[in-house]
């Protein structure tokens, strides 16, 4: 890719002073395209997100935005230049309303934010619907709705999701990533880490396979679908 959106290249590093868990793992994203990491329990999938998100140190290896380089940045500066990150858990108040959360979402956000609310409702109608509910009543997939939305209230121009299908059934799955297809055809990147693997390569334009924090595949999802040998080892056969 000549010109991606965003490019953690050669990333090395660990939590704290332990080992590494990376290994001069690259990941990229072009604008508006769609991301996936898969690979076995362990690989690094979170680590390699969190370090593009600023929160791993990495001792080799850089994170370019839009041709900057972040590397230096803390989460908080990364959000500020456009970065969304849903994390794998803890990702709503749930004693808040639905409508609290999405506005606390918008808290970096000195204009009016009206506009990015009805469009998150236009997304998720069903958070509308529920919009004085507290967000801890809500089921899993419209949880994972509603911390969706929390980071599209930032408007962000890469949205980082952490296995967002984790615990929702099969239809909830399916509606989630054609809601996540119709945020990328907005113009959003998305990098996202999955369990259901051979469903989110489907909606990939990207793959990267992780094992032990090493890239071992990297190819369009279809390929990689079509790959015997990540078929046999990371699909299910
Ligand atoms: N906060 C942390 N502190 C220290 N080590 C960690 C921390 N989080 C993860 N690790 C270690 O980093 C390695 C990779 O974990 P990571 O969560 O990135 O894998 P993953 O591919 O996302 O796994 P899974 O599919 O199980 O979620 C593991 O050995 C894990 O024990």
């Amino acid at each position: 890719m000549s010109n991606p959106f965003l490019i953690g290249e050669n990333m090395t590093g660990g939590y704290g002073r332990g080992a590494d868990i990376l290994h001069d793992c690259t990941i990229s994203v072009a604008k508006g395209e769609i991301a996936v990491i898969v690979g076995p329990n362990g690989a690094g999938k979170s680590t390699a997100m969190k370090a593009v998100f600023g929160m791993l140190n990495l001792h080799k290896g850089s994170v370019r935005l839009d041709g900057e380089d972040i590397t230096k940045l803390a989460p908080q500066a990364r959000v500020a230049k456009g970065m969304g990150f849903v994390p794998q858990t803890q990702n709503i108040f749930t004693s808040m309303t639905v409508e609290e959360n999405l506005e606390m979402g918008a808290f970096i956000r000195t204009d009016d934010f009206s506009n990015t609310l009805s469009q998150v409702y236009d997304l998720f109608p069903i958070l509308k619907e529920k919009r004085y509910q507290a967000a801890g009543e809500l089921s899993g997939g419209q949880r994972q709705q509603v911390a969706v939305g929390r980071a599209l209230m930032t408007k962000p121009k890469l949205l980082m999701l952490d296995e967002p299908t984790a615990g929702v059934s099969p239809i909830v799955m399916d509606e989630l990533f054609d809601r996540i297809i119709e945020v990328a055809r907005s113009g959003i990147s998305i990098l996202m880490v999955e369990q259901n693997a051979r469903q989110a390569l489907e909606i990939a334009d990207k793959g990267y396979v992780l094992v032990q924090g090493r890239n071992r595949f990297t190819d369009s999802g279809k390929a990689l679908l079509a790959d015997p040998e990540v078929r046999k080892s990371f699909l299910g056969g």
